[in-house]
């Protein structure tokens, strides 16, 4: 981390991930980044959102790939530098630019369960921004209860320990909350022994809604998206009918537009039409 330095750097990352990102087939993407990482080290946020914005440009006119920025606070640093960070005046202007359009909540889970990080979450929601927070990644289903009721999150990130609560896996069923799953960087972290010991069939037959994600590329084993999906389709033997099922609730749990889901969807259409035919299921 301590070579990123300047815009041109931030966009350079961001770049070398869009293009990754486009040779697995990906056509939006939601990204996050971690302000706090950068300012800490004197590295200012706008120079941070300048290379980002730059490479985001790129990826729409260059690759077609939209994508949208989650500011993430990082649970291991007091909650009330979360809030001081959501305060900051260039943090404040890149949510009114619509630049970044959400928050969440990662770094270690445990012992920082999301309550601590209530007054930053009641903030960002006054603000009406979308909301996520890392949580039953590492920490017990009861930190994702406690994210959906104190924190009012939108999506959970991980989430894979809900399977441990049968009521609250209903409710994230009934209520059509997003778990955005990295079943790689699961193991990477020790979550889980093998992809194979993800509940990633529970969900399905329980109705969760789940999206299947890379997480940080360069930390864990240079997995971009492609390879996560290729070790759930390993491990799992999904049909393609069940990963239409995935995508179709990734594209309604994303944050883009309704154009742009749109979009995605008659993409997704055209895909299935080829795909669920020729494998016959
Ligand atoms: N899987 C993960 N858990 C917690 N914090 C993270 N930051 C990036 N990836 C993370």
């Amino acid at each position: 981390m301590s070579v990123l330095l300047d815009a041109g750097d931030f966009e350079t990352l961001a770049w070398d991930y869009f293009t990754h990102a486009a040779a697995d087939g990906v056509a939006h993407c939601e990204v996050f980044f971690d302000p706090q990482a950068h300012m800490e080290r004197s590295v200012s946020y706008d120079i941070v959102l300048a290379g980002f914005q730059k490479a985001r440009e790129r990826a729409e006119s260059e690759l077609g790939i939209t994508s949208e920025l989650i500011a993430c606070f990082l649970r291991h640093l007091p909650p009330a530098h979360a809030t001081a960070t959501l305060e900051h005046d260039a943090v404040q202007a890149s949510f009114a630019a619509g630049h970044v359009i959400g928050i969440g909540l990662d770094s270690s889970e445990k012992p920082f369960p999301p309550e601590l990080f209530q007054d930053v979450y009641r903030k960002a929601g006054a603000l009406g921004l979308k909301m996520t927070a890392h949580a039953g990644e590492e920490g017990p289903a009861a930190y994702v209860k406690t994210a959906l009721d104190t924190l009012r999150v939108q999506r959970i990130d991980h989430g894979v320990r809900v399977i441990e609560d049968e009521a609250l896996l209903q409710r994230i069923a009934a209520d059509k909350i997003l778990l955005s799953i990295c079943p790689i960087s699961n193991v990477f972290l020790k979550g889980v022994a093998s992809v194979a010991d993800l509940p990633i069939r529970q969900f399905l037959d329980a109705g969760v809604r789940f999206s299947i994600n890379s997480d940080d590329p360069a930390y864990f084993g240079n997995n971009y998206i492609l390879a996560n999906y290729c070790a759930v389709q390993e491990a799992f033997e999904l049909s393609a009918a069940e990963w239409v099922a995935i995508c179709e609730g990734s594209i309604d749990g994303s944050w883009c537009g309704q154009e742009r889901k749109e979009e995605l969807r008659a993409r997704l259409r055209s895909v299935s039409e080829e795909w669920v035919g020729r494998c016959g299921t």
